[in-house]
């Protein structure tokens, strides 16, 4: 079974301004909800690309109920965590001339809460799929993945990481089959520039001596790039089109990128899949649907750089 972790869900509020100003009242033009938190939006798109999944977190009061309600009327599997003090968040996601992103904190979670969610851990077994997506509530410790990590080490578990700075470097020595940082992420964790490909290459091709098995880094509509456990290197083109909403792009082609590995065996359909899934969710108002995904797929260029 796959298991997707959002520690800290959200609920997104994704409004459209034509020009926004702080300091003033904005007026909002156009304004969708839906139930975000990264590992929710890969359980979303691997749904959509025939994987079985089960979400697994946190959830906090009316907010967290949204959450499990929507997962319920989408037809998704969840075994979310009820915490009882604080909220699910809201993260408010502003369209205009830019985009502008307010991510909350997260509920608080108790000693007691957590150790429910190590229990749900426990239960996985050899050949499962594990990941573990985006922030985790503020009073969280920020070893707390590479604590999971630790729990399944010695169970044959795939573990997939998409997080930033020590939330993801405290994994790397327990070898994660893949990373997906953004070359934002990327640049940040080193605290350098990346200027060129070789750049790129170079910081991802360390996350991989630091431990990761497999390094994405996606670079938005300039395509991404993969170092694979076999220290070949694959340039991914973009799909064209023109961008709604790029909330859950990255997430999208993690989903995309699993269920192209698992059902073609390898690396370069993973990505193929994984930048159409992207694309076709930068290009949607919400995440991508399985008819939009496999209309972009044959205009996915991969070239071998090594
Ligand atoms: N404007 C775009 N045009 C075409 N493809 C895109 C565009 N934006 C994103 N993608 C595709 O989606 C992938 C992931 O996007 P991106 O790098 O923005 O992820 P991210 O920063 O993790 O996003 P998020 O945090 O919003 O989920 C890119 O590598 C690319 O393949
Ligand atoms: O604050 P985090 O956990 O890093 O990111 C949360 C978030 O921005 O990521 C998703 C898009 O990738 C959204 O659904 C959600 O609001």
């Amino acid at each position: 079974m796959i298991y997707t972790v959002t520690l800290n869900p959200s609920i997104d509020y994704v409004i459209k301004v034509d020009k926004l100003t702080t300091g003033n009242i904005n007026r909002v033009n156009e304004e969708h909800v839906y139930p975000g938190g990264k590992g929710i939006n890969v359980t979303r798109i691997l749904k959509s690309l025939d994987n079985d999944n089960i979400a697994l977190g946190f959830v906090s009061g009316f907010t967290g109920d949204y959450i499990i309600n929507s997962l319920q009327e989408l037809n998704l599997k969840s075994d979310f965590i009820k915490v009882k003090e604080g909220f699910t968040r809201i993260n408010v996601k502003v369209k205009s001339e830019e985009e502008t992103e307010i991510n909350g904190q997260g509920p608080k979670i108790s000693e007691e809460e957590l150790n429910q969610f190590y229990k749900v851990i426990d239960k996985l077994v050899d050949g499962d799929i594990l990941i573990l997506s985006g922030s985790i509530p503020s009073c969280l410790d920020e070893r707390l993945y590479e604590s999971i990590m630790k729990k399944v080490e010695d169970r044959d578990i795939k573990v997939i990481v998409d997080a930033t700075k020590n939330l993801l470097l405290n994994v790397l020595k327990y070898k994660p089959f893949l990373i997906k940082p953004n070359n934002h992420e990327l640049a940040e964790m080193f605290n350098v520039e990346l200027n060129s490909t070789e750049d790129v290459v170079f910081y991802a091709r360390k996350l991989k001596e630091m431990g990761a098995q497999n390094v994405l880094i996606s670079m938005g509509k300039d395509g991404a790039l993969l170092v694979t456990e076999n220290d070949e290197i694959f340039a991914s083109s973009v799909a064209k089109g023109e961008v709604v909403n790029s909330v859950g792009a990255g997430d999208s082609m993690v989903a995309g990128f699993i269920a192209g590995y698992l059902k073609s065996n390898s690396y370069e359909e993973a990505l193929r899949l994984g930048a159409a899934s992207g694309g076709a969710t930068a290009f949607s108002s919400d995440l991508a649907t399985r008819e939009f995904i496999d209309k972009l797929v044959d205009e996915i260029k991969i070239e071998k750089i090594k």
